[in-house]
């Protein structure tokens, strides 16, 4: 079934947007799955009011949602409408993956099914992998080839590199996994410690997979332009309180809320695609992309590094001297990844 609302997938030949105004941007189209599970109600409304993609770039939502979810899915689609967002040129609601990513500029693959308590995000490997597969296949035929796309749902590493193999038409360094939300739980703990404002606080990164053995990193951290860690002036708690608090929020928020992260999930995946597609003016932010090799992470599994990114496109930053802890800790995370790959092998035959 293709159900659409206000939208056309043929081209449209001026951007108008709901109240009349012509606007210099043409539409861009924005493919969201999972669309009206908890994390996508945080998320359409963002973006379809600019703060993903900025407040002059109109936008199309294609929403992918299974069967039984699209009454659902069609009563979102009524709120996003009565918003009267003026960047919003068109909905499709649709259970066809092959629609949802047609002519997609942008995807945001959150449909998965979330873990509940006692479990951790690697248990969901064999249920979610099909998905990402399929989807892959559908991005390869359908999206723009050079879409960009944004795996949230879990295990969002290996999702990433799933899609990714089944996808060979768009570039790897086009298929991210999500490490956002780890990297703003840091630097959230890291102002709540010392009393700084978020934004005072620069060169943090979060290594390897969006699971406990992550690796939020202060080594190379500033706090108002000072080293973090003398301004921290506990070794101790960085080792022994942040860095598993950073790693097991995900666990926490389930055990307060009987329920996975949505809202600063949703959050994240904002900022994500914002600093991807905008840029981050020389800052450091954390992508989960494609090893190539760099700091001796092996190739093939998408792992979690400090960024700088450029209108579309990012750099790995390069040149920073791992101590023997970061070291550990990288082989930690590398070998669950490596250990996720093997799990699933033979998906990829
Ligand atoms: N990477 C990250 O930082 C985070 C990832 N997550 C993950 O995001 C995913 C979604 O979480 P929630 O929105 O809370 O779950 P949810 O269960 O509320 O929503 C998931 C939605 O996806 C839909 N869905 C399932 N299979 C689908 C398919 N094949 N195609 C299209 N839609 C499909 C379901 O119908 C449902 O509406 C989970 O895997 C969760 O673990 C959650 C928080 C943070
Ligand atoms: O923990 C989970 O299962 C959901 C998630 O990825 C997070 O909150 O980081």
């Amino acid at each position: 079934m293709f159900g659409k609302v206000g939208a056309s997938l043929k081209p449209i030949a001026r951007a108008q947007n709901v109240r009349g105004f012509a606007t210099a941007k043409q539409p861009v189209r924005v493919a969201v799955t999972g669309a009206s599970g908890q994390i996508g109600y945080s998320l359409l409304f963002r973006i379809a009011s600019g703060e993903m993609l900025g407040k002059d770039q109109p936008v199309i939502l294609q929403l992918l949602e299974l069967p039984a979810a699209l009454n659902s899915l069609k009563g979102v689609s009524m709120e996003l409408n009565d918003c009267a967002f003026p960047l919003l040129h068109g909905i499709v609601q649709t259970d066809d993956v092959n629609k949802a990513f047609e002519g997609a500029d942008y995807a945001l693959l959150v449909g998965a099914k979330p873990r509940s308590k006692g479990m951790e995000r690697g248990d969901l490997l064999k249920a979610n992998a099909q998905i990402f597969s399929a989807q892959g296949k559908a991005i390869n035929s359908n999206a723009n080839k050079d879409v960009k796309v944004l795996i949230v749902g879990n295990p969002a590493n290996t999702n990433a590199m799933i899609t990714s193999h089944f996808a060979p038409k768009i570039s790897p360094r086009n298929i991210h996994a999500m490490m956002r939300l780890d990297h703003n739980r840091g630097i959230s703990q890291l102002a709540e410690r010392t009393g700084a404002k978020v934004d005072d606080i620069t060169n943090f990164a979060v290594w390897g997979n969006h699971s406990a053995t992550q690796y939020p990193d202060v080594t190379f951290t500033k706090i108002n332009g000072k080293d973090a860690k003398s301004v921290i002036n506990d070794d101790k708690w960085i080792v022994e309180n942040f860095i598993p608090t950073v790693q097991q929020r995900g666990a926490a928020i389930i055990a307060a809320r009987g329920l996975s992260s949505a809202a600063s999930a949703a959050g994240a995946a904002i900022d994500h695609m914002h600093d991807w597609a905008l840029g981050t003016n020389g800052s450091w932010t954390s992508f989960g992309v494609p090893s190539e090799g760099k700091y001796g992470i092996d190739k093939n599994v998408w792992f979690g590094f400090p960024v700088t990114a450029t209108k579309g496109d990012y750099s790995v930053v390069e040149g920073l001297k791992l101590d023997e802890f970061a070291k550990e800790r990288l082989a930690i995370t590398e070998k669950e990844l490596k250990g996720e790959r093997e799990a699933i092998a033979a998906l990829l035959d």
